[in-house]
């Protein structure tokens, strides 16, 4: 039996916090000509773009701190999560909006890695182990880093 006591070894965690965000986007790739993206992209492709309500879900994995008893201090997840999704993303259009997205195309594969990559930048303690976002009910992509 492993042994959890203060003298013991300090037990690994997955902690999740989940935010919802609304963005619209078209989906375009600069790569490809107006009919490769009519063809690839098919409605996602209207210039008028559409909307989504996005689900991100953040797990971070670490140990339980002895003392405080946290993989990390939901209060500095929860601010991580304003500066990296919530003032960037929520309300905006992603494509005209966020500069990430002016020359990537904004799948919710690509919104994962953006949202992976500036959380690592901020996240104060702790590993960053998964970003996982709902496009809509039906999709969902599940980004670790690799
Ligand atoms: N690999 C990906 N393919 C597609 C993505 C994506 O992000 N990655 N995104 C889109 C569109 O943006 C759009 O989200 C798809 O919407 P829709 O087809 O309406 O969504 P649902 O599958 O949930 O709805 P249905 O009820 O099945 O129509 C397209 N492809
Ligand atoms: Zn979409």
């Amino acid at each position: 039996m492993s042994d959890h006591s203060r003298t013991g070894p300090q037990p690994v965690a997955y902690l999740t916090r989940v935010q919802s965000f609304s963005a619209s986007h078209r989906l375009h790739s600069v790569e490809l000509s107006d009919e490769e993206n009519k063809s690839v992209f098919g409605k996602c492709n209207n210039p008028n773009g559409h909307g989504h309500n996005y689900r991100a879900e953040v797990t971070v994995r670490g140990k339980i701190n002895r003392a405080t008893g946290m993989v990390i201090n939901l209060t500095d997840l929860k601010s991580c999560i304003e500066e990296v999704i919530m003032g960037p993303l929520d309300h905006k259009n992603l494509d005209q909006d966020v500069p990430y997205f002016a020359n990537v195309v904004s799948t919710t594969e690509n919104l994962a890695v953006y949202i992976w990559d500036n959380l690592a930048k901020v996240l104060p303690v702790g590993e960053l182990y998964e970003v996982k976002i709902y496009e809509t009910d039906k999709n969902m992509v599940v980004y670790r880093g690799e």
